[in-house]
């Protein structure tokens, strides 16, 4: 039976997306389509404002997500406070839940442990294949390019994206200091414009780029004397995330309560 998926923040830029990447896969069903309650945008029939949604999503219409909404999952990709406020209503309904929303602080993450163990979660700060696979690889760079490397990790992004560095910035700078065995926070540089000092070899450098129309960008340098490794990432439709959610939604609707990554629904 086809999973019956509800996408919050519908209206979003990856809310549209998520809505015709959900309509258009044919294991699942396009039940939900959720904005704010004081949205102008309730009631309104979603064809009508996302095109070429196939006739499935006919009757449709944008509605306000509360304890009455009917899903077999949800997939949020909205802002750190919405996003807690439907997982408090996922756990009191038992429903799954895909979350792809980024800039969570450590007390935010804490709620989200907190809620898988009583409902199941996918969290990925990126659904795309290929940055889930660079997970893997920049952490075969960070053990094999040895000490002397120097790291940094650079971002781009759509002049409208408010958290910085990307939460694919930060997830890849997680997985080298993993690699290394150091502690994230320990190591992580933000701005060096009050350093007066030249960079420790222990260090991940962040740098991050707003602008245009961009989807996101990620490279990871190693750089040591005389060569340097990029491993660089290039997303160019936000479909290639709300694909990775749809599969996320459909791998997660009938697991146990738990904590998952994009990694796991990969099997990478
Ligand atoms: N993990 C991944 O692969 C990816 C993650 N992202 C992340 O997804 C998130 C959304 O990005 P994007 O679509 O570009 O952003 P948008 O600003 O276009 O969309 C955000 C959506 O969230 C809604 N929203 C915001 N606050 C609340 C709230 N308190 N309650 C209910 N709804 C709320 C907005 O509603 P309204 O319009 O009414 O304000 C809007 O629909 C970001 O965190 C981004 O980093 C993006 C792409 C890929
Ligand atoms: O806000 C975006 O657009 C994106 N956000 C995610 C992030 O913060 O890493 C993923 C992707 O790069 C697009």
């Amino acid at each position: 039976m086809s999973a019956r998926v509800g996408v919050l923040g519908a209206n979003g830029r990856m809310g549209q997306v998520l809505l015709a990447a959900t309509n258009n896969d044919g294991d699942t069903q396009l039940a939900g389509a959720y904005v704010r309650a004081h949205s102008q945008l309730l009631g309104v029939n979603v064809n009508n404002v996302v095109k070429g949604l196939s006739e499935h999503a006919e009757g449709l219409a944008f509605s306000a997500f509360d304890e009455q909404s009917q899903c077999d999952v949800l997939i949020d990709f909205t802002l750190p406070a919405g996003m807690l406020a439907h997982l408090d209503i996922a756990v009191a309904k038992g429903t799954p839940m895909v979350i792809g929303t980024t800039g969570l602080d450590e007390q935010q993450m804490q709620r989200l442990y907190d809620a898988s163990e009583h409902i199941p979660v996918v969290f990925a700060r990126n659904f795309s294949v290929g940055i889930n696979l660079l997970l893997n690889l920049v952490q075969t760079a960070a053990q094999k390019m040895g000490d002397d490397a120097d790291i940094e990790v650079f971002e781009a992004h759509h002049r409208h994206k408010i958290d910085a560095p990307s939460g694919t910035a930060l997830a890849l700078g997680e997985a080298i200091a993993e690699a290394k065995q150091w502690q994230h926070d320990d190591v992580a540089v933000y701005d060096r414009s009050q350093s007066e000092q030249a960079k420790s070899q222990k260090e991940i450098g962040y740098s991050v780029l707003r602008g245009g129309d961009i989807v996101g960008e990620h490279t990871a340098y190693f750089a040591l004397m005389g060569e340097r490794l990029e491993l660089t990432h290039k997303a160019s439709s936000r479909m290639t995330f709300a694909q990775g959610a749809v599969r996320a939604a459909k791998w997660v609707q009938n697991k146990q309560p738990g904590f998952y990554t994009m990694q796991e629904v990969l099997e990478l």
